[in-house]
C-alpha cells in the first residue's frame, strides 16, 4: 500500500527539531477555562514564533466550548497545517473542515469502528490529511486496515473525557504496532521535557494543549520543547 502524505505529515517527515503539533486549547474538562482572557490568535502568533509544525484547535462545544468560526479564522490566519479535532460521525463534517482550509482532521477509531476506513478515504479525497487516533491494540487494529497518512495515540482515554491524566508510556508500549509507513503521533498528557523525549523516542511528533496553554512564560515554554534535546 502506498500511503500519499500531504501537507502536514510531510512538514513532520521533513522537519528539523522536535515536531510538536500545538493545540489551542480553550477549555479543558478537567481545568476548564485555559484561554484566561488571551485571545485565540495571539496564542496562534506564539505557536508560530515558537517554531511549531502545526497548529490543532477543538471546535467540540459540549466538553471543550470549540468554536467552528474561530477554527476558521486560525486557518485564515497561518501557513501551517492546522488540524481540527472533534467527534466527526458524518462526511458533510470533513468536507466542511477541508473548506475552511484546514490540513488535517482528527478522525476517532473508537466512535467510527468499522466506517473508519470509508471516512478516512473521503477525507483524503479531500486533500486532508487523515489523523486516526487510537487508545488500545482493537483500535491500532482498525487504524492499520485504513490508507491514513498519520496515526495519534491518544495517552489519555477519550471516553473518560479527559479526567484520566494520560501517561506517555501508553505510546511507548503501543508504537510497536504502528505500520512504519505511516506518521506516528504521541497525543496528550506530554507536561515537560522528559515526556516529550520518551514520546519521540517512539513517535514522529507530540501533540500538546493543556501544558501550552497553562505556562507562565507561553513562547519560551514551547520554543524549549521545539529546541529541547
Ligand atoms: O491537553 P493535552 O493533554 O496536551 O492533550 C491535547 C490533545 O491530545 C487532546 O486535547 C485530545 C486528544 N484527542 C482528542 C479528541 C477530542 C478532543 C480533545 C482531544
Amino acid at each position: 500500500m502506498t500511503i500519499e502524505f500531504k501537507k502536514q505529515a510531510r512538514a513532520i517527515q521533513n522537519f528539523g527539531k522536535n515536531p510538536i503539533i500545538a493545540e489551542i486549547k480553550v477549555h479543558s474538562p478537567k481545568y476548564g477555562d485555559l484561554l484566561n482572557g488571551r485571545s485565540e490568535l495571539d496564542i496562534l502568533k506564539i505557536y508560530e514564533d515558537a517554531n511549531v509544525v502545526g497548529i490543532s484547535y477543538i471546535t467540540d462545544k459540549q466538553h471543550f466550548n470549540g468554536n467552528f468560526d474561530v477554527f476558521k479564522k486560525i486557518c485564515e490566519n497561518t501557513d501551517l497545517p492546522v488540524l481540527r479535532k472533534d467527534f466527526i460521525t458524518t462526511k458533510d463534517e470533513i468536507e466542511k473542515t477541508a473548506n475552511a482550509g484546514a490540513s488535517t482532521v482528527l478522525i476517532i477509531a473508537r466512535l467510527l469502528k468499522e466506517k473508519t476506513a470509508e471516512f478516512v478515504d473521503f477525507a483524503l479525497e479531500c486533500g486532508l490529511d487523515t489523523l486516526v487516533e487510537v487508545h488500545n491494540t482493537e483500535e491500532i487494529e482498525i487504524a492499520k486496515h485504513t490508507n491514513t497518512t498519520m496515526i495519534g495515540i491518544n495517552n489519555r482515554d477519550i471516553s473518560k473525557l479527559e479526567l484520566d491524566d494520560g501517561t506517555v508510556s501508553l505510546t511507548e508500549k503501543l508504537a510497536d504496532l504502528i505500520p512504519k509507513n505511516r506518521i506516528l503521533v504521541s497525543e496528550s498528557g506530554i507536561s515537560n521535557l522528559a515526556d516529550l523525549k520518551q514520546a519521540l523516542k517512539h513517535a514522529n511528533a507530540a501533540l500538546i494543549g493543556t501544558s501550552f496553554m497553562t505556562a507562565k512564560y507561553q513562547e519560551e515554554f514551547v520554543k524549549s520543547f521545539v529546541e529541547g534535546k
